[in-house]
């Protein structure tokens, strides 16, 4: 049965984002209701610039002062889609306290104090949901949350951040230079509103922290993921690549150690091989491996950016919060009970792909194997090439078997040591094998 008092919705930002949750909160009106069992009704759209003319908004709902919003007693659920830490975070905690449920995108605040926030909502009684934090319009937070509550989750691989994929795909299928690619990005809405944080890897490590804490059910920040972005990305990488029969794409990675008693997470580029399937993950799509013990491997695969696809995820969890309230109940909150630590970058055994400027003469080959051998990393393959445009030089191509990324780094600052080594053209590490 329909109750008749409309649910209130406190609107918090109206740009990429919130502009899309309005319009569909108002077009698809009638449908939220049927699925709720209850009208929902925009209270009011917080907004920075209110001269701004945004289509669909209705303009007496528009007000700059968000803290007065969230403090309203009609005010059931609060859409945070402004972004950042502050002002997000105090007024997320005074919604809690004002006892409204809270839908949120912000990778960045969750990332960094997700514990705090899951404490304030339980406190009060009120639901904390962020599908559209991590990857978008996939859904992901919930299948780990719920779906896979009953299994082992292992490991969590994937690209989690559409601008840099997109930046990536350019570069590598059109030839577009990596501005070019970044400016059309943003054209699109993908990428952050300072875009350090999407090319940086601050974006996919807070979606990584996020994933990891859900998975392995214990506490990550974006502080413990090891985090790498793109920008050293060079187009010779990408050729090397290439020539491996790989292609490079920025994933996030979070594993449960081998005996269970630690986990990692990380965020850098990597080469995977063309025949797997998140090579062909193209433009700002995002794609998700998890490997669970009794589920396997499953995919989850979509749009992870831009304002519509994420607007989909915040109305999902619009409409599930909205169901807790009305049936009087809230949703699984924050499941850390593992408490399992997260082990340094150094601890990550993986492959990885080296490519030396070296001396083009006799006992090269040999003295660079002897300084991989003597740090414990044992040579895959090694490709010698001599460099016309560089007289007396030739690269040296070393892919590496798995090894420890400490003893990596031992081994490289060696290298970097020898008199024949002229420089360490790139260091990468190939995952996906
Ligand atoms: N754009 C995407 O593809 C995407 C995808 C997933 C998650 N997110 C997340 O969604 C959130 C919003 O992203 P966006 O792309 O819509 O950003 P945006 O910059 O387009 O929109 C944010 C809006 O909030 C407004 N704002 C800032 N401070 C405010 C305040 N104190 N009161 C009221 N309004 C304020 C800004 O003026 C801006 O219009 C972020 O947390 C982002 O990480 C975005
Ligand atoms: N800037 C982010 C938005 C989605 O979180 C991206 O490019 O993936
Ligand atoms: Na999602």
């Amino acid at each position: 049965m329909m109750r008749t008092r409309p649910l209130k919705v406190a609107l918090l930002g109206c740009g990429v984002v919130g502009s899309e949750v309005a319009r569909i909160m108002t077009t698809h009106a009638d449908d939220l209701a049927a699925r709720i069992g209850a009208p929902v009704e925009l209270a009011g759209i917080a907004v920075r610039r209110p001269d701004r003319v945004r289509e669909g908004v209705p303009a007496e709902l528009v007000t700059t002062d968000a803290m007065e919003l969230v403090k309203r007693d009609d005010v059931d659920v609060v859409i945070e889609v402004i972004g950042g830490i502050e002002p997000a975070r105090e007024l997320i905690t005074t919604a809690f306290a004002h006892g409204a449920s809270v839908v949120s995108a912000n990778k960045a605040l969750v990332a960094a104090d997700g514990a705090a926030l899951h404490a304030a909502a339980e406190r009060h009684g009120a639901d904390l949901y962020y599908e559209a934090a991590v990857a978008g319009a996939i859904p992901l937070v919930r299948p780990l949350r719920e779906s896979l509550a009953g299994d082992k989750v292992n490991r969590v691989l994937g690209i989690v951040n559409g601008t840099t994929n997109f930046i990536l795909d350019k570069m590598d299928t059109s030839g577009a230079g990596y501005s070019e690619a970044l400016d059309e990005a943003t054209a699109l809405g993908y990428a952050e509103a300072d875009p350090t944080a999407d090319v940086e890897g601050f974006d996919a490590a807070a979606k990584a922290a996020i994933l990891a804490g859900i998975a392995f059910h214990t506490r990550v920040t974006i502080d413990d993921v090891h985090r790498e972005g793109l920008t050293e990305v060079t187009a010779s990488d990408i050729a090397s690549a290439k020539r491996m029969g790989c292609t490079v794409k920025l994933l996030a990675i979070c594993e449960r150690a081998a005996d269970g008693a630690s986990v990692t997470a990380r965020v850098h580029p990597a080469m995977i091989p063309l025949s797997h399937p998140l090579a062909s993950v193209r433009e700002a799509y995002n794609a998700v491996f998890v490997e669970s013990d009794a589920a396997g491997q499953l995919m989850f695969y979509g749009p992870g950016a831009g304002g519509s696809p994420t607007a989909s995820a915040v109305l999902g969890d619009l409409v599930a919060v909205c169901r807790n309230k009305v049936a009087g109940t809230t949703g699984p909150g924050e499941s850390a009970y593992t408490q399992l630590p997260v082990s340094p970058m150094g601890e990550v055994v993986t492959r990885y792909h080296i490519s030396l400027d070296v001396a083009d003469k006799s006992g090269v080959l040999a003295q660079v194997a002897t300084v991989f051998a003597e740090h414990g990393v044992s040579i895959d393959t090694v490709r010698q090439q001599g460099r016309p445009d560089a007289d007396g030089e030739a690269s040296l191509v070393v892919v590496t078997h798995r090894a420890a990324d400490a003893a990596l780094s031992s081994t490289v600052e060696a290298l970097r040591g020898l008199d024949t080594v002229r420089g360490v053209a790139s260091i990468m590490r190939v995952e996906g094998e």
